[in-house]
């Protein structure tokens, strides 16, 4: 499984450093959480981040875009650096054209789900992105606990990827910890987000040991 450490519950006043360890630890990609003020009630940082992170690390930088009209944003973050956006199926009216210039701009894509949107909502979409997103938390805030509900939404995921022969990973991001980890690694996630688990207690390598552990003690 891959674990993707959210620099939302970093030091921000020490980000490289944190960015550093989360690499060191074996962490290969790093959760950038992007949020305006409107599609969530919080803000964070910019495409600017980004780019000041970018030669400081190979770390995968899998952008989480919380943001309404993802669209106006999407070449700013890939001038930026990004390896992959994410963009909430709920934040445009044209997620079949967001994906598109996504692709254009070189970066991987993935469609994102809030709690209370269905699969089905995404179905048109899904064999065209290279990820899934299934929020296991409403968004907006680290520190979250984990919602079981989503649980069956990411079997859900995972059925209609085997199905339909697509290749989608599927992520899965709120409340993971070395506990739920594996409750998502059984229904079927490929990638775990893991923000306070990782950084608000002992030390980021220690965390991400103890995720990279649990995970594998669920076969896949
Ligand atoms: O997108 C979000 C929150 O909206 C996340 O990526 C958080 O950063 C996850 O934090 P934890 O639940 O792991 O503390
Ligand atoms: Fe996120």
């Amino acid at each position: 499984m891959i674990i993707a450490p959210s620099i939302l519950s970093a030091d921000f006043a020490n980000l490289a450093a944190d960015v550093k360890a989360v690499e060191e630890a074996g962490a290969k990609y790093l959760h950038i959480d992007i949020m305006d003020g409107h599609f969530v009630d919080n803000l964070t940082f910019g495409p600017n981040v980004v780019k000041a992170l970018r030669p400081l690390s190979n770390l995968f930088f899998d952008c989480h875009l919380m943001v309404e009209n993802p669209e106006k944003y999407l070449q700013d973050f890939a001038a930026a650096g990004a390896d992959l956006v994410g963009v909430h199926i709920e934040a445009t009216k044209h997620a079949h054209r967001v994906i598109s210039k996504i692709h254009q701009l070189g970066m991987k894509s993935e469609i994102v789900l809030n709690p209370g949107t269905s699969i089905e909502f995404a179905k048109e979409v899904l064999p065209l992105v290279d990820s899934v997103l299934i929020m296991t938390v409403d968004p907006g805030f680290g520190g979250q606990a984990f919602l079981e509900e989503t649980v069956s939404k990411i079997a859900e995921a995972e059925k209609y990827r085997k199905e339909h022969n697509l290749n989608y990973q599927i992520e899965v991001d709120g409340g993971i910890n070395d506990q739920t980890i594996k409750t998502a690694k059984a229904a079927g996630a490929t990638i775990a987000v893991a923000g306070s688990y990782v950084f608000s207690q002992n030390t980021p390598e220690e965390q991400i040991k103890k995720l990279i552990e649990a995970s594998k003690q669920v076969e896949k």
